[in-house]
């Protein structure tokens, strides 16, 4: 295996699944699996997930609601998310520590960094809730922080896409995909794939990331095996 200990992002969207809202519980067992197999390797895995399945603060702004309020309303919906991976992540035998940026002493332990690394270090996977804990992030700037706090090899953002394009591929169909690219250059281009201040961080810090497609299984286990797929953001 490539890395020692890895950040896995996912989207909060992408647990829709073929659902139109909320969570699909196939594709949560789905994605359980993929992180057992790769946690069965030997490979320290912390992941941070997304509430885009739920509420999304900005969406919420556009239509009149407060944006601080939206946005810890947005952070509560990716406890939600992480409380569906987590249940099923130990009903196939994996052990899990849920650790929330916003207190919730009743489902999760408070975000402790070296309380985080501990748990890594003793074989249990540790699930980020509630982002960075503060209204305007994202939980893809979550992603970055952590990953940099808890010292991982690599963020690997999984979602719907198989990596970054030259545009939205969801938009423009004539976009064609990055094995490679540099940080400045997801600048310079505007690629909206992560936020800025994600991309940022990771620069900063020298962290790499690898965008990738997670709703097709195994992809997770081969990206910890280094094979190239997706796109490397370096
Ligand atoms: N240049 C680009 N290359 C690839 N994807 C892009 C690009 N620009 C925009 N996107 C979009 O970025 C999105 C990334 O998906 P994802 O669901 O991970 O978003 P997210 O906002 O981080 O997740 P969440 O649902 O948790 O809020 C996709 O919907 C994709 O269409
Ligand atoms: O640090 C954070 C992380 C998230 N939020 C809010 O939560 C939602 C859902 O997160 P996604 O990254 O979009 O999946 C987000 O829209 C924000 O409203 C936050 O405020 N701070």
């Amino acid at each position: 295996m490539k890395y020692k200990r890895i950040l896995l992002k996912l989207s909060g969207e992408s647990l829709m699944g073929e659902k139109q809202y909320g969570i699909d519980n196939n594709r949560v067992q789905q994605y359980a699996h993929d992180i057992k197999s790769v946690f069965d390797a030997g490979i320290e895995i912390a992941v941070v997930v997304g509430g885009g399945n739920i509420f999304r603060g900005l969406s919420a702004e556009k239509s009149g609601m407060e944006r601080a309020q939206a946005d810890y309303m947005g952070m509560l919906a990716t406890v939600i998310n992480c409380m569906a991976l987590q249940t099923a992540l130990e009903g196939i035998g994996v052990e899990t520590r849920l650790q929330s940026a916003i207190k919730m002493e009743q489902i999760c332990e408070p975000y402790i960094r070296r309380r985080a690394i501990t748990h890594l270090e003793s074989g249990r996977i540790v699930i980020f809730g509630a982002g960075t804990g503060n209204p305007y992030f994202t939980t893809d700037t979550a992603a970055s922080l952590r990953a940099i706090e808890i010292k991982a090899d690599v963020v690997l953002k999984g979602t719907r896409v198989d990596g970054i394009y030259t545009a939205d591929p969801e938009k423009d169909p004539s976009a064609t995909r990055y094995d490679e690219i540099s940080f400045q250059e997801v600048y310079d281009k505007g690629l909206n794939v992560m936020d800025m201040t994600a991309i940022t961080l990771c620069q900063e810090n020298k962290l790499p990331i690898i965008v990738f497609d997670m709703n097709k299984p195994g992809n997770f286990e081969r990206i910890a095996n280094g094979e190239t797929i997706g796109t490397l953001v370096k």
